[in-house]
């Protein structure tokens, strides 16, 4: 009998436009000992006294605004992507399958499909380009708890330095806009300064992916890293896409080229944090923004995952 595979990508996940999913999202989300870092005596309080209050209203208005279709567009995108990698060619022996950390479908749920249909090589795609414990620790502990005898799994992390990484990055860019006038900036979600002791690893990721994609067009424009969503109180990693707005607007710069590598799919953090924070900054200081959109489900983004299931 043929051995039965599944190919499963994973993200933070989305929730569904409306309060409690929102609710049950951050909740999730804010409780991971991977993403907050500080003793629950202390965190408990402000996540239940505060967050858990204010902000689900917040963000449902944003999570309406940049519904597609009525879906948060992570999920679109995930869906999408797990669609079109189950057209492939030569791939119908291999089951595909996309799963959240903080919202449905949960790890947990597609590993029980998994044991059901009784597929016993599972290959697990972190959709995170530079390892940090936030993200791609987080999937690797949650898939290794629920760890089952008789079954192969494996993990594809770290992928930035893949070249069809980069070049579905280079796909996006309109190279009649790269010129020694226009920057180009590179956004990266941020993380607490406090954590940068376990993450040396993912700042460097960060800063290498700039330099393959800077050398990969040459060198033509100069390149800024910079980081975003920043979340609560404290320092967090700089500079952020502010800083270097400013800097560049004090440098007389007209245009400038906007990307984040450090996200595959556009979420909440990439329209908000990224494009519309650079919108909002360029139009009140007539500079103009030209925001490319992640790799979502584009022909390169699939390619590229195609290649990773056939190494
Ligand atoms: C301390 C809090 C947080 C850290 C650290 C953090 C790191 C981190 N996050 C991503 C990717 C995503 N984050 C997303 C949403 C999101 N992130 C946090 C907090 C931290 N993230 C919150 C509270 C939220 C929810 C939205 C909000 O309240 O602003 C998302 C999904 C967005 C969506 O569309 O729903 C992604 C993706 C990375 C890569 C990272 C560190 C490397
Ligand atoms: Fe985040």
């Amino acid at each position: 009998m043929t051995e039965k595979k599944a190919f499963i990508i994973v993200n933070t996940g989305s929730p569904e436009c409306n309060i409690p999913s929102i609710k049950t999202f951050l909740k999730l989300f804010l409780s991971d000992k991977h993403v907050i870092r500080m003793p629950k005596v202390f965190w408990y309080p402000i996540l239940y006294g505060i967050i858990l209050r204010k902000r689900p209203v917040i963000l449902l208005k944003k999570y309406q605004e940049i519904a597609i279709n009525g879906t948060a567009p992570l999920l679109f995108y995930e869906k999408q992507l797990t669609k079109k990698l189950q057209m492939l060619d030569g791939m119908h022996n291999i089951r595909f399958f996309y799963a959240n950390l903080y919202s449905r479908p949960y790890i947990e749920d597609i590993l029980q499909i998994c044991i059901n249909e009784n597929i016993s090589d599972i290959k697990v795609l972190p959709l995170f380009a530079q390892y940090s414990g936030v993200t791609t620790k987080a999937v690797i502990d949650k898939f290794r708890k629920h760890d089952i005898d008789n079954y192969k799994l494996s993990f594809i992390t770290e992928f930035y330095t893949n070249p069809l990484y980069i070049k579905a990055l280079l796909n996006k860019l309109d190279f009649k806009h790269i010129n020694a006038d226009t920057p180009l900036l590179l956004a990266y979600h941020s993380l607490p300064q406090s954590y940068l002791k376990k993450e040396n690893l993912y700042i460097k990721q960060c800063m290498n992916t700039s330099k393959l994609i800077a050398e990969a067009i040459g060198r033509r424009c100069p390149v800024y890293t910079v980081f975003v969503s920043k979340f609560g109180k404290g320092k967090w990693l700089k500079p952020s896409l502010a800083d270097i707005l400013q800097k560049l607007k004090n440098q007389n710069v007209k245009t400038v080229n906007l990307m984040s590598p450090g996200f595959m799919l556009d979420c909440l953090e990439t329209i908000y944090d990224v494009k519309r924070a650079a919108f909002t900054f360029c139009k009140n200081e007539d500079m103009k923004v030209n925001y490319l959109p992640c790799l979502n489900d584009s022909n390169e983004c699939v390619e590229f995952i195609a290649s990773l299931i056939k190494q």
